[in-house]
């Protein structure tokens, strides 16, 4: 579902690589977090799978795309296959909830009958079917993000990527968070996390991709956080 093999990333030449030799694989209907301290290229992984930005070297598949050598009008069909969620939810603020979902469908050009079934149903799956016609500042900070999460899953996507999606919230609400990315992940959809915080990390016991200044120093499937490393939280 996502590939890279030996995929560099450099955002300048003078610079070190912000991704340097990376390959990994990940199976549709996969777990995984992609963990690090600040700086460790964990946005840049998720930015070379949407083709926001493009590998300097390696190559790279997603979800039968090939992103080394795609040409620019391919991208929106690229895209169309993930849904992303970021840690400052990026909601339209003037329309409620509902209209956030909608929007989606609507901008893909989804007929009305459609967008009137599955922003209900996206509403539903994250526990905010009571809150639809609310505007994201009447919303606390767990349930605009589950909006975020809504936004992302409406159209059905069998990627989900999340780019430190409990940064900006406590760790209970993180937690219901972490369960509700975890149930979709049940429903089939491969569901890529980066995160530097280990408590999640280590309750999930999932697949843990970590990196390291750009490199890839660990991948296991069974979870937990190398906790002889300084991260984040220890400083
Ligand atoms: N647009 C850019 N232009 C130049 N350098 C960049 C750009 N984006 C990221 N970098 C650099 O690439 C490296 C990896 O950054 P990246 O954002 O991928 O790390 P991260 O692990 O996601 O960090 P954080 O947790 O702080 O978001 C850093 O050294 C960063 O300064």
């Amino acid at each position: 579902m996502i590939l890279l093999d030996h995929v560099t990333k450099r955002y300048d030449a003078a610079s070190a690589p912000a991704l340097d030799d990376v390959s990994v694989e990940i199976e549709r209907g996969e777990f995984a977090f992609v963990v690090g301290a600040s700086g460790s290229g964990k946005s840049t992984l998720l930015r070379l799978v949407t083709r926001e930005v493009a590998p300097t070297h390696g190559r790279i598949q997603v979800a039968g795309y090939n992103l080394a050598d795609m040409p620019e009008r391919r991208i929106p069909a690229l895209r169309r296959e993930i849904g992303v969620v970021f840690q400052d939810f990026r909601l339209l603020e003037g329309k409620t909830v509902q209209q956030n979902v909608a929007f989606v469908l609507q901008v893909l050009g989804a007929k009305r009958r459609r967008i009137k079934q599955q922003v209900p149903e996206a509403l539903e799956l994250v526990g905010l079917a009571d809150k639809a016609k609310r505007l994201p500042h009447e919303l606390s900070g767990g349930e605009q993000q589950r909006v975020a999460i809504a936004r992302a899953v409406v159209k059905a996507p069998p990627i989900l990527l999340a780019d430190e999606p409990t940064g900006n919230l406590d760790p209970e609400t993180s937690q219901e968070i972490m369960r509700l990315l975890q149930r979709i992940n049940k429903t089939g959809t491969t569901v890529v996390v980066a995160t530097h915080e280990r408590g999640i990390v280590d309750e999930s016991r999932k697949r843990v991709i970590e990196l390291r200044d750009g490199t890839l120093v660990r991948d296991e499937q069974t979870g937990g956080y190398d906790a002889s490393q300084p991260g984040e939280d220890d400083r």
